[in-house]
C-alpha cells in the first residue's frame, strides 16, 4: 500500500505539477511517520517495575556549566569622546545537583553524562549574562556517593538553590565576594554536609590584578564594599545610559581603630562565627591507593540536595577595570587587547569552565526492618500481609528481583519494612542474585529471618529451617562482619502445610536466644503477634540477637 502511494506521488510530480506532488509526498511522509511512531512507542513501553532489574550502582560524569564571557564595551557620547566602560559581567554556569527523592527507586532514570548549562555572556549597558540553568537529578533515598575523580564542592543544601538566584559575580562592579572558597578545613572532606559553609573571599583574583593596582588589601577593601549607582542623564537630545562605578569612592575606605577598615573587621567576625553548623559524616572518609574515596557523602532524607559539580564563574565585563586604569594614571583608554590576557595566560574576561567530577552512586535502601530468607520462603507474601505493599508473589525462586519497601503502621507510629530478594548459599560470592542486594541489609535496624517450614517436607529437596538459618547468617557475615549483630527474630512461615507443626517444634528445640513466630503469611495467621514482636525490637524494648552458635545443625 505504502509502495503504491509512493509511486503515485512520484508520478504526480511529473504530471500534476510540483506543488501538488510536494503536498502529497509530504502527506505520505507524515502518515508513514505516525504509523511508525505508534510501533516505536509500543516498543519503548517499559516493563513493569517488578520485572526490571534494579540498577543500584551507577557511574556519573558530571560537569558544571561554563561561565559566560564578560563584555568589553564603551558608551561614548558627544561630551565624552573617550567613552565610559559599560561591559557587563558574564553569568555563572549552572551547577549539577543531586536531589534525594522518594519518587525514584533506583538509578535507572539517570544518564551517565550530566552537564549543566553555561552562563550567558555579558552585554553592553552593564547587562550581566544570565545564570546557566542548574541540572537537578533525582536520586533515591539512601544514595551513597563514592568519589572517583575531581573534587566535590563540599556543600549540601536542604533548600532550593533557586532562592539565592543572583550571584554577586553577576552584579557588575563586584567580584570579590562572588568568588567563594570553602576553607581548607572543609575541603579536606572530613565534613561534607553543611547547611552553610564557612567562606572566605578569594584574593587570588586581585593578585592577578596586583601589578596594576598595587596594595592588595586596598584593592580588596575597595572592591568588596562597592556600591552601585545608576543615573540616566540626557545628552544632546539623545538619552544616554550612564553608569558610575561607586565603589571607588573614598568614603568606603574609612579606617577604624587599629588601622583596620570596617570591612576587615566584618571579615574577621565572619571568620570567627561560621553561619552554618557542620554535620559530621557518620562514616569516616577512607582513601585508598587508587585514589577512590569511599562514602564521601550520603543522601538519606527526602529533599536533601548536594551540588556535585559547580558552574564556572562568569568573565568580568570591562566596567570592573575602571580602577585599574585610573590608578595607573593612564590617559589612554584601554581597549580589549590591553587586558584580555594577563600574566599567566588566562583571561579574566573569559568565563571559567565548570568543575568536573566522576562519581559512583550506590544505593543502600533505608528500612527499619529487613526480611531476609531463602528464595520462596514467603517474604513477599509476608510484606503484603504486614503492609499495604503489593509485591509480586510467585511459586518459583527469585520472583523478587529488587528490594521492595512497605510501611508497617501501628496506632502511634510506622516503620519501613524491606523485602530483600532471596539469598542462597554462596550469595556473598555473587551466586543467585548475589551480593548485589546484601548491601541493602546494611542499614536495617532489625532483621527478621523468614524460614520455610515446608521446604524439606513430603520428600521435597529443600533445606530444613535450621540449616536455612545457618546459611543465611553465614552469608550475611561473609558479606560484612557483624552484619548479623543486630536485634532479630525468626518468622516460621507456611504453618498451614501438613507436617509444619512438627518442624516448628523441632526448630524451637534447635534454635535458642530469639523469639520464633509461627505464621501463615497467605492467611495472615499469626501476623498480629509478629507485628507486636517487631515493634518491641524496633523500639529497643527487647534486643534479642541470633548467633550462629545458638543454632544446632546435624
Ligand atoms: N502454603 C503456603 N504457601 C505460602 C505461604 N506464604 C507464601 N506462600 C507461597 O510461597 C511461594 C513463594 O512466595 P513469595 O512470597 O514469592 O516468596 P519469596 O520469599 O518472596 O520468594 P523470592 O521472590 O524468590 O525471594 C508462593 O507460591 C506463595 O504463595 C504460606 O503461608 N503458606
Amino acid at each position: 500500500m505504502r509502495v503504491r502511494m509512493r509511486l503515485f506521488s512520484a508520478q504526480s510530480y511529473q504530471h500534476l505539477g510540483v506543488q501538488w506532488g510536494k503536498s502529497l509526498y509530504s502527506q505520505w511522509m507524515l502518515s508513514s511517520l505516525t504509523s511508525n511512531l505508534g510501533t516505536v512507542c509500543e516498543m519503548s513501553k517499559l516493563a513493569p517495575l517488578q520485572e526490571r532489574r534494579m540498577i543500584d550502582r551507577f557511574t556519573v560524569y558530571a560537569k558544571g556549566g561554563e561561565g559566560g564571557n564578560g563584555c568589553c564595551s564603551f558608551r561614548r557620547s558627544r561630551t565624552n569622546r573617550h567613552g565610559i566602560r559599560d561591559g557587563g559581567n558574564g553569568g555563572r554556569g549552572g551547577d549539577v545537583i543531586l536531589e534525594c527523592s522518594r519518587a525514584v527507586w533506583d538509578f535507572s532514570g539517570l544518564q551517565h553524562h550530566i552537564n549543566a548549562k553555561r552562563g550567558g555572556h555579558g552585554a553592553p549597558k552593564n547587562r550581566i549574562g544570565s545564570r546557566g540553568a542548574d541540572k537537578i537529578v533525582q536520586v533515591p533515598v539512601g544514595t551513597v556517593i563514592h568519589l572517583v575523580e575531581g573534587e566535590l564542592p563540599s556543600e549540601m543544601e536542604k533548600m532550593s538553590p533557586a532562592l539565592n538566584d543572583l550571584d554577586e559575580i553577576e552584579i557588575p562592579d563586584t567580584f570579590d565576594n562572588s568568588i567563594l572558597e570553602c576553607n581548607e578545613e572543609i575541603s579536606s572532606s572530613n565534613f561534607c554536609m553543611t547547611d552553610v559553609v564557612k567562606i572566605e573571599p578569594k584574593r587570588s583574583l586581585f593578585k592577578r590584578l596586583g601589578g596594576n593596582i598595587g596594595n592588595e588589601s586596598e584593592s580588596s577593601r575597595n572592591l568588596s564594599t562597592g556600591s552601585f549607582q545608576q543615573s540616566s542623564p540626557g545628552y544632546g537630545g539623545s538619552k544616554v545610559q550612564c553608569y558610575e562605578v561607586g565603589f571607588w569612592s573614598e568614603g568606603d575606605d574609612t579606617e577604624v581603630d587599629g588601622g583596620q577598615t570596617e570591612w576587615e573587621d566584618e571579615l574577621e567576625e565572619r571568620e570567627e562565627e561560621p553561619q552554618g553548623k557542620l554535620i559530621e559524616l557518620k562514616e569516616e572518609l577512607e582513601e585508598t591507593d587508587d585514589g577512590l574515596q569511599y562514602n564521601v557523602a550520603e543522601l538519606t532524607e527526602q529533599g536533601q540536595r548536594m551540588t556535585i559539580a559547580q558552574g564556572g564563574r562568569g568573565g568580568l565585563g570591562n566596567v570592573c577595570f575602571s580602577r585599574v586604569y585610573r590608578k595607573q594614571g593612564s590617559r589612554n583608554l584601554p581597549n580589549k587587547d590591553d587586558y584580555e590576557d594577563d600574566d599567566d595566560g588566562s583571561s579574566l574576561i573569559v568565563g571559567a569552565p565548570g568543575s568536573k567530577v566522576v562519581l559512583i552512586l550506590e544505593l543502600k535502601s533505608i528500612a527499619d526492618i529487613g526480611l531476609v530468607g531463602m528464595p520462596n520462603a514467603g517474604k513477599s507474601t509476608l510484606l503484603g500481609a504486614l503492609s499495604k505493599a503489593k509485591p509480586q508473589v510467585g511459586h518459583y525462586a527469585f520472583t523478587t528481583l529488587r528490594p521492595n519497601l512497605g510501611k508497617l503502621t501501628y496506632d502511634d507510629f510506622s516503620v519501613t519494612v524491606a523485602d530483600i530478594p532471596g539469598l542462597i548459599k554462596g550469595a556473598h560470592a555473587n551466586r543467585g542474585l548475589g551480593h548485589a542486594f546484601l548491601r541493602h541489609i546494611e542499614r536495617t535496624k532489625v532483621l527478621a529471618y523468614v524460614v520455610d517450614l515446608a521446604a524439606a517436607l513430603d520428600g521435597k529437596k529443600g533445606i530444613p529451617p535450621w540449616e536455612q538459618l545457618r546459611d543465611l547468617m553465614s552469608e550475611l557475615e561473609m558479606h560484612q562482619k557483624e552484619l548479623t549483630n543486630r536485634p532479630s527474630l525468626i518468622v516460621a512461615n507456611k504453618m498451614d502445610e501438613a507436617g509444619a507443626e512438627e518442624v516448628y517444634q523441632e526448630l524451637k528445640r534447635r534454635v535458642q536466644g530469639v523469639p520464633i513466630f509461627p505464621i501463615c503469611a497467605v492467611l495472615e495467621d499469626g501476623v498480629p503477634e509478629l507485628k507486636d514482636g517487631l515493634r518491641l525490637l524496633v523500639n529497643g524494648e527487647e534486643s534479642y540477637k541470633l548467633r550462629l552458635a545458638d543454632i544446632k545443625v546435624d
